[in-house]
C-alpha cells in the first residue's frame, strides 16, 4: 500500500480549477462586521508551521464573530468549488488549515468574544473563544481566578478550536484525559452555516463529532472548559534509564496510580547516548548548571537512552520538607539510574509556558521557522517494545534534530463517542518525532524516514494510529478510521453535506447539491 503521509507534494486541490469568487461582492452581500484581506496580505494563511506545503487562498477573513462566519459559509455554499478553512494559529504540519482559492477564516480575530467564568453546581468552567490561544486562557484564568484548565498541550501558542479538532495531549492526559475530554459545551457554526450550541445532551452528534473531528463538521466558536484550582508551584524532574523495559514499567506504573498517589504530569523522551548538543546528553539537564555525568551510565553500548519527565504540584505555603518527602516517596519506587536526576522548582505558569522559552531561543537561533516534518503516532503498549527495537534503536538512533517524545496514555480517559481514532489497548503511547530540519536530516530525508516508519508499522501489523493524521486518499482515511469511518461519513453528511469545511484535511471533496 502507498503511504502518502507526509508526501511532500502539491495539494490535490492545486491541480483543480479554482472557484470564481469575488470576495468584496460576497462580503458586501453579507454585511460583514469584521474585515478581510486579499493578495499579498493573505500570505500568512498560505503556509503553516510544517513548512511543507503552500497554497493561495482567495481571501483571509477576520470575522467579528459567529454571524460573520455563518454568513460566509452560506455564501460559499452558493459558489461552485468554494471552500472555507478555519485557521487557528496555523500550527499544523501538512496544510490542514489551508485552502487553495478558498476563504480562510482567521479565528484569532475572535479571541476576545468569550471569556466568562461559570460556577455550575460548585464546579468551575470557563467559556472561551475557539480562536483563543491556550497561553492566554492560562494566564487570564490563573491571574483573575486562581483557576486553570486541567489538561494541556506541551506548547500553548495553539488555539482552543485547533487542538479540540485533534485531541490535545500532554503529561496531564493520563489523569484527566485529552483536552477533548475536558469540555462540556461548544458553540459551532456548521458547514450549513447554522450556529448551534451542543453538549453531551444537546445535539450530542455534533458535539462528539467535532471533538477530534479535524474541523470537518463545523467551526468551533466557543468552548466551555473545565477548571480546577491552579497550584502555585511545580517541581519538574527528569530521571534517566538505560533499559527501555524499566522506563516503560515505571511510566506505566505512574499513569496507572490513583489521583494523589502519583505525579501530576508524566512524559518522557528518547535521546542519543552521546554528547551531541541537540540529540544527546545535553538535552537532559533542566538547568545547564546541573550538567550531565555520562560516566554514571552503565556501559551497555546502547545507542539511545530514555528520560522520564515528571512534575509535582504544590502550594507556596507548603513546607519544603513536606514537598521533598512527597516527591522522594514517589521517586523511591522508580528504577532510574542513580545520580542521573535533574530538577527545578518553578511557578505553575512558567512550567506550562516552558516550550515558549524554547521557542524564543529557537527563534533567536533562526531554527524555529525552518520546515518541521513532524510525525506523531499513538502506539499500543503491546507493540511499544518492537517499536523501540526497530525505530528508536535502529532507524533514528542518530537523532532527528529535535525531541523524540514517548509517554503512556490511558484509553479509559478518552470518550469513544468523539471522532478521534485510537489504538485498541487500554495503555497506548504518544510517540512524537519533532524534527527541526536545520539541525538534523534534510526535509526529503526526514519525510522519507517518516514514511519508512509508518510503512514498517503497517507491515508488522502494529496496533497504531497517526495522531494529527494526514493522508492523500480516501482509502487511507478509511483505514485510519476503521470501523468509525461510517459514523464519520454520516456526521459529515449531517453537518457539512457539501464538504465546504477544512479542505486541507483532504478527506472529502467539495460537492454541489442540486
Ligand atoms: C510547537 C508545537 C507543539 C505542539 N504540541 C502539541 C502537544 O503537546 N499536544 C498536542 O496534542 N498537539 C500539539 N501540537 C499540535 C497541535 O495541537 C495541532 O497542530 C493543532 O491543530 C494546532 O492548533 P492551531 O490552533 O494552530 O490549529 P490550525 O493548524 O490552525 O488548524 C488545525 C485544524 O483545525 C481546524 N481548525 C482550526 N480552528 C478551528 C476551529 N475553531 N473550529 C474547527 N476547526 C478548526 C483547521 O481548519 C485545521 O484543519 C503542537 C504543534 C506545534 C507546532
Amino acid at each position: 500500500m502507498r503511504i502518502a503521509y507526509l508526501d511532500r507534494t502539491v495539494h490535490e486541490t492545486d491541480s483543480e480549477p479554482k472557484p470564481n469568487g469575488d470576495v468584496s461582492a460576497i462580503s458586501k452581500s453579507i454585511d460583514l462586521q469584521g474585515s478581510f484581506e486579499t493578495g499579498d496580505k493573505t500570505t500568512i494563511a498560505s503556509k503553516d508551521f510544517g513548512g511543507l506545503y503552500s497554497t493561495k487562498p482567495l481571501a483571509l477573513i477576520k470575522p467579528a464573530g459567529s454571524d460573520d462566519i455563518s454568513r460566509f459559509i452560506k455564501a460559499a455554499s452558493r459558489i461552485p468549488r468554494m471552500t472555507v478553512a478555519a485557521r487557528g494559529n496555523g500550527h499544523s504540519i501538512n496544510g490542514q488549515a489551508m485552502t487553495n482559492g478558498g476563504l480562510v477564516i482567521d479565528m484569532r480575530s475572535t479571541e476576545e468574544n468569550h471569556f466568562r467564568l461559570l460556577n455550575i453546581n460548585g464546579s468551575f468552567f470557563i467559556d472561551v473563544s475557539g480562536g483563543a490561544l491556550w497561553e492566554n486562557v492560562l494566564t487570564r484564568c490563573v491571574s483573575r481566578f486562581g483557576l486553570a484548565p486541567r489538561s494541556w498541550t506541551d506548547y500553548l501558542s495553539l488555539t482552543v478550536g485547533g487542538t479540540l479538532s485533534n485531541a490535545g495531549v500532554s503529561g496531564q492526559a493520563f489523569r484527566y484525559g485529552p483536552q477533548i475530554s475536558n469540555v462540556t459545551e461548544l458553540e459551532i457554526v456548521t458547514g450549513k452555516g447554522d450556529i448551534t450550541v451542543c453538549s453531551e445532551t444537546r445535539n450530542p452528534k455534533l458535539f462528539f463529532g467535532s471533538l477530534g473531528g479535524l474541523g470537518q463538521f463545523g467551526i468551533i466558536t466557543r468552548a466551555r472548559v473545565k477548571l480546577q484550582p491552579a497550584p502555585d508551584m511545580v517541581r519538574w524532574i527528569r530521571v534517566v534509564y538505560t533499559e527501555f523495559d524499566e522506563f516503560t514499567r515505571d511510566a506505566e506504573f505512574l499513569v496507572s496510580r490513583d489521583d494523589g498517589e502519583s505525579f501530576d504530569y508524566v512524559e518522557g523522551f528518547v535521546f542519543c547516548n552521546n554528547d551531541d548538543p541537540v540529540n544527546g546528553w545535553p538535552a537532559v539537564p533542566l538547568d545547564p548548571v546541573h550538567g550531565f555525568n555520562p560516566g554514571i551510565i552503565p556501559q551497555t553500548g546502547a545507542s539511545v537512552v530514555y528520560c522520564l519527565e515528571v512534575a509535582f504540584h504544590y502550594q507556596k505555603g507548603d513546607h519544603p520538607s513536606t514537598v521533598d518527602k512527597a516527591v522522594a516517596g514517589l521517586l523511591k519506587r522508580l528504577r532510574f539510574v542513580e545520580g542521573l536526576k535533574s530538577q527545578v522548582d518553578l511557578s505553575y505558569v512558567e512550567f506550562l509556558l516552558r516550550v515558549k522559552r524554547a521557542e524564543e531561543q529557537a527563534k533567536a537561533n533562526g531554527i524555529w521557522d525552518a520546515p518541521h516534518p513532524w510525525l506523531n503516532l499513538f502506539i499500543s503498549k503491546s507493540n511499544i517494545v518492537e517499536f523501540d527495537q526497530t525505530v528508536f534503536k535502529k532507524m533514528v538512533k542518530d537523532g532527528i534534530g529535535g525531541p523524540m517524545l514517548i509517554y503512556p496514555l490511558m484509553r479509559s480517559k478518552w470518550d469513544n463517542r468523539t471522532s478521534v481514532a485510537l489504538p485498541d489497548s487500554e495503555i497506548f503511547y504518544l510517540v512524537a518525532l519533532l524534527r527541526f530540519v536545520s539541525r538534523g536530516p534534510s526535509v526529503e530525508e526526514s519525510v522519507a524516514q517518516n514514511r519508512e516508519i509508518v510503512e514498517w508499522c503497517i507491515k508488522e501489523g502494529l496496533d497504531f494510529k497517526l495522531y494529527l493524521p494526514h493522508y492523500q486518499s480516501k482509502e487511507e482515511w478509511k483505514l485510519h478510521f476503521g470501523n468509525q469511518w461510517t459514523r464519520f461519513v454520516e456526521r459529515k453528511a449531517s453537518f457539512d453535506p457539501m464538504a465546504i469545511l477544512a479542505p486541507g484535511q483532504n478527506i472529502f471533496k467539495r460537492t454541489h447539491l442540486s
